[in-house]
């Protein structure tokens, strides 16, 4: 029998992104000369990939970017946030020990996030993660990400899976719903980028923090 897995979103799951995010979108949209956003302002900005993010960062500070304008903003956006990378990302608390507890008792582990692929692999690389997870893919990875079910069916194939022993953790809208669509229990954080209580988006259960995700919890969504 396969290895039960563990899918995780990055911005707001895994990795607590939000200074660099922010220092690099506004780094990005001072190009255009529109005032900064801050923090709170990410909740409605991240989720969909860079490129969703800037269009909606432009959109915000009342600026409809033509689409000509875009692919020198991304090309400004992952330049500056590949050079600042991993900057003062960090995983949240407590993720590293439930990580060890679950690997401990034949837990796997991937990642399935909306970011480019690219960017998401330099970014654990640097906090030294990548060895945890069985697969890393992105919102480029496939020709469609999430809420498709197909990003994350195609991620559990290639972390050797079965999409009928895996969770997905997440903390926003497509991550519940991606798997919703692959037919696959999840788990909901509060502490990341959702501009709506994650419990309103119908998670199985929900943590506030990852001394929660123990090796019991998973087994009974897994069982349920
Ligand atoms: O970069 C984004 O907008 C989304 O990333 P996530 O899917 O890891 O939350
Ligand atoms: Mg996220």
């Amino acid at each position: 029998m396969k290895s039960p897995l563990v899918v995780f979103d990055l911005d707001g799951t895994l990795l607590d992104t939000h200074a660099d995010l922010v220092e690099s979108l506004n780094h990005t949209i001072a190009a255009l000369e529109l005032a900064p956003v801050n923090y709170s302002d990410l909740t409605y900005l991240v989720g969909n990939g860079a490129q969703v993010m800037i269009e909606r960062a432009c959109k915000l500070r009342g600026y409809i970017l033509k689409s000509e304008e875009l692919p020198t903003l991304l090309q400004r956006f992952i330049a500056h946030y590949i050079e600042t990378m991993p900057g003062l990302t960090q995983p949240y608390p407590g993720l590293l020990a439930a990580l060890d507890a679950l690997r401990a008792q034949g837990y796997k582990f991937a990642v399935c996030t909306n970011k480019m692929e690219s960017l998401a692999r330099i970014l654990l690389e640097r906090l030294g993660l990548t060895h945890y997870f069985e697969a890393i893919t992105g919102g480029d990875t496939f020709t469609v990400r999430k809420p498709n079910a197909e990003h994350l069916i195609g991620t559990v194939e290639r972390a050797g899976g079965d999409l009928r022993r895996t969770v997905m953790i997440g903390d926003s809208i497509n991550d519940i719903l991606v798997a919703r669509n692959a037919g696959v229990p999840s788990i909901a954080v509060p502490f990341g980028y959702s501009d709506v209580s994650v419990d309103t988006l119908g998670p199985n259960r929900v943590i506030t923090h990852y001394d929660e995700l123990t090796p019991a919890l998973v087994r009974d969504l897994l069982a349920a």
